[in-house]
């Protein structure tokens, strides 16, 4: 594993599949099946709504050891005191960094690997390959990077690195570690499961093989 960030499962949250009664009960149960990074991604909540879900999840997966990060709220991240996701149309990491900073959890969309200025990779934990597939989730994203897309993030840092995006099958899951990636992220592969526990112990189990055969 490349640096000291566990980012081999990271399951991202999403209202439809999480409505706020379930989102504690979902977490929880992804965890169960092996996801190692919790991301809270809500764009509907109110102000107040984010906050008091963000103190929720932290206080539920902190036992387990497993860190929450919000999507795109710093200012949640900051009163919350948990990591934050930027993307290329939000706050710079190195922002996010001197607000959180030099402990905190901050991750960074990357569209397109001739676009990593070496001060944002050096603010910033982990990186997701944004988008590998298409995916239905999320529909205004750039053009998919593709297993080679990963590669050449891969080439280029050694920060832990994801993907994210129409990974929707452990094959999936697998093709993205071997393009070189320490974890993937998914949303609807474990949340839209009928079983997500089981849902993420498979993708988790794939991964996990998957590393065995990377090369260090
Ligand atoms: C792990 C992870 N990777 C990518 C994203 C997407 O971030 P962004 O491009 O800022 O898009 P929104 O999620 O804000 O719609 C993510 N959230 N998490
Ligand atoms: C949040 C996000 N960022 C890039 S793709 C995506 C959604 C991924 O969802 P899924 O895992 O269901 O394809
Ligand atoms: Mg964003």
């Amino acid at each position: 594993m490349r640096g000291t960030l566990d980012v081999r499962l990271y399951v991202v949250t999403e209202p439809s599949l999480t409505p706020p009664p379930r989102l504690i009960e979902s977490c929880l149960a992804a965890v169960r099946g092996g996801a190692t990074l919790v991301q809270l991604r809500d764009k509907q909540a109110t102000d107040d709504e984010l906050l008091l879900r963000a103190a929720q999840l932290r206080d539920v997966l902190q036992p387990h050891g497993v860190p929450l990060v919000v999507n795109d709220r710093l200012d949640v991240a900051r009163k919350v005191g948990i990591g934050v996701h930027v993307g290329v149309h939000d706050v710079a990491p190195v922002v996010a960094r001197e607000v959180l900073g030099p402990a905190a959890v901050v991750g960074w969309s990357v569209e397109d690997p001739e676009r990593m200025p070496p001060e944002q990779l050096a603010a910033s934990s982990y990186l997701a390959a944004s988008p590998v597939w298409v995916t239905p989730t999320k529909t205004d994203t750039a053009h998919p990077l593709g297993p080679p897309g990963v590669a050449a993030i891969r080439r280029a840092t050694d920060l832990p690195l994801v993907g994210i995006g129409g990974i929707n099958s452990p094959e999936r899951a697998a093709e993205v570690i071997r393009a070189g990636a320490d974890g993937v992220a998914v949303v609807s592969a474990v949340f839209g499961a009928d079983d997500p526990q089981a849902a993420a112990a498979r993708l988790r189990a794939a991964v996990d093989e998957a590393l065995r055969g990377a090369t260090p």
